[in-house]
């Protein structure tokens, strides 16, 4: 795990530093703005559609936007968000550090879940924009040093918890797309229009990314392949694989995990992690 970012347990914010060595510092072009992708999720575990996001996103920029991408990040809840199936946040970061392991521009920011409260998703892209744009000064460009546009990088069931009563404050939803902006997934299951219907006033500022390979891996299923004892290789990187294994991670008795109820802080789901789950595996 050297070459990525990873908490140990006993990891705390004081000796938290911001992981800055995949971003790149400079673009070529005088005309881009600078991106920076951020990925605000469970990740448990971590699967090749997350992955795979990021790749889609990065191209999404490049054809249809002026926008360079110079670095991406994903950012893991921490143990507060008391959603069902989530292990342990140091698990987790482990899981996607061992995932973006060989990545040149994909990294994985601790500081998130490294909090014993839950931080609402508009201040973990304060925080991006505080190190990106405020400490380390944005980045350099023939047209002289820009600030980063920093983005979240969702879903479209995410964008479309936005319409859910309840779910987010409407001040963050507003701050957030107002200041940030989204590139968002299409996902099967979710009406990308009905998701952006009450959110009209943001659609410039929000990027629909069409799957042109329709993929629905879900780390619902991952876990649920687990504990059915199936083999969940090729879905997600292989050193992840040997993580799950090595810790007993999502194993029947659902051992090492913070949550299985569903209740507290998160959205949560029902007990039984209808979403996605095929219906047609023995057990
Ligand atoms: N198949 C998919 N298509 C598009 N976006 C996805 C897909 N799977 C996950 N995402 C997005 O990835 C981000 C992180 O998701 P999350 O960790 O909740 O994964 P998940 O697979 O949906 O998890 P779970 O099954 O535990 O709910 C979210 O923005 C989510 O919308
Ligand atoms: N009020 C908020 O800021 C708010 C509400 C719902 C979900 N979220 C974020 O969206 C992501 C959802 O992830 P899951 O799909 O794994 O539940 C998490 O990063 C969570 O923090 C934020």
């Amino acid at each position: 795990m050297a070459a990525a970012d990873h908490i140990a347990g006993d990891m705390t914010l004081a000796d938290y530093t911001f992981p800055h060595g995949r971003l790149r510092r400079r673009i070529t072009s005088p005309d881009r703005t600078p991106l920076v992708l951020i990925a605000c999720g469970s990740f448990s575990p971590i699967t090749f559609l997350h992955l795979r996001m990021f790749e889609m996103a990065a191209d999404y920029a490049r054809f249809n936007t002026e926008f360079e991408v110079v670095g991406a990040y994903l950012s893991c809840v921490g143990d507060a968000y008391k959603k069902t199936g989530l292990v342990k946040a140091e698990h987790r970061v482990n899981m996607c550090s061992l995932a973006v392991a060989q990545s040149s521009w994909l990294s994985v920011d601790p500081w998130e879940a490294l909090h014993e409260e839950y931080l609402e998703t508009a201040k973990v892209l304060d925080h991006f924009h505080q190190e990106i744009n405020v400490e380390m000064g944005g980045v350099e460009t023939p047209a002289g040093r820009k600030q980063c546009k920093i983005a979240l990088l969702a879903g479209a069931d995410l964008i479309q918890t936005m319409s859910t009563p309840g779910v987010w404050d409407p001040k963050d939803i507003d701050y957030i797309l107002k200041n940030f902006g989204a590139f968002i997934v299409e996902r099967t299951g979710t009406d990308i229009d009905e998701a952006l219907s009450t959110l009209q006033p943001y659609t410039p500022n929000i990027f629909v990314i069409q799957q042109l390979v329709q993929n629905d891996i879900s780390s619902t299923k991952i876990r649920l392949f687990r504990r059915r004892d199936m083999s969940i290789r090729y879905l997600v990187p292989e050193p992840v694989v040997n993580y799950i294994e090595e810790n007993n991670l999502y194993d029947e008795d659902g051992a090492a995990s913070t949550s299985s109820d569903g209740k507290g802080g998160g959205k949560g789901r029902a007990p039984g992690e209808s979403k996605g789950a095929p219906s047609n595996l023995p057990g």
